[in-house]
């Protein structure tokens, strides 16, 4: 059976991911770091990863967000197949389908809350996109900060407008590596109330890395990255 017949079995699947593999740097210098990761996540399910420092959970998310090539496998996202496609041709499969949020936040500092929101809207083209990015910031609290530059925001508030330019474009997929990271526990805690809040009005698959077991709580599945793989796969009542 060829691959892209087994993809297209799983119809209602956001992620299908067999045999992943990655590795970086060449010749003697050359490391693997995914050494066969499988993985088939449903539209809209929640899912924590897991797994000590250096186990491959960030470079797992990069390659199923399209941000890094494969080295070999198969990879449906969206319904694309990400392990054929050139660079540029990821980049286009990724705009609209697939939000991320990182823990540095990553807004840019000459732009106000707005402009970080709407400028990734103008440029896929769309006509409404200030309106758009005003009707985001609002959705996370923030309408009170439009014009605001991210120096002049709490860590809490930068991070609502990554969550709000993230989601902005009604992505299918959101990736979240350690959103929480930089947040005190308190403020951490109503970002993750905010982006499930978000996430189930969406409908989107959200799939976050984290070292925080309260958070993984809130997920449907938790999955635990060591050494490269899969060490456990669970689905906690
Ligand atoms: N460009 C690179 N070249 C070589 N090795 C790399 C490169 N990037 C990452 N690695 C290695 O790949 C392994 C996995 O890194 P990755 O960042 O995916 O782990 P992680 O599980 O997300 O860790 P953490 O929880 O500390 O963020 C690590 O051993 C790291 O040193």
């Amino acid at each position: 059976m060829g691959a892209v017949t087994s993809l297209s079995q799983h119809s209602n699947a956001s992620i299908v991911a067999r045999d992943l593999r990655l590795t970086l740097g060449n010749g003697g210098s050359a490391v693997e770091i995914l050494k066969g990761v499988d993985l088939t996540v449903p539209q809209g399910q929640t899912l924590a990863l897991l797994g000590p420092s250096g186990s491959g959970k960030s470079s797992l998310m990069s390659v199923l967000s399209g941000l890094e090539r494969a080295s070999s496998g198969t990879l449906s996202v969206a319904g694309e197949d990400f392990a054929g496609m050139d660079e540029d041709a990821l980049a286009r499969a990724r705009r609209g389908r697939i939000g991320v949020v990182l823990q540095a936040f990553h807004l840019l500092p000459t732009m106000t809350a707005l402009e970080n929101v709407a400028t990734p809207l103008e440029l896929a083209g769309m006509s409404s996109a200030r309106q758009r990015a005003h009707e985001e910031l609002a959705a996370v609290g923030l309408d009170h900060r439009l014009s605001h530059y991210p120096a002049q925001l709490s860590g809490g508030e930068q991070q609502r407008v990554a969550i709000a330019r993230a989601l902005a474009p009604r992505p299918s997929l959101v990736f979240a590596d350690e959103p929480t990271g930089n947040l005190d526990a308190r403020t951490g805690s109503a970002i993750i109330d905010l982006l499930f809040a978000r996430r189930e009005e969406s409908g989107a698959t959200l799939l976050i890395i984290t070292h925080d077991e309260n958070l993984a709580s809130h997920c449907e599945r938790i999955v635990t990255i060591a050494d490269g793989r899969i060490a456990s796969d669970t689905l906690p009542a």
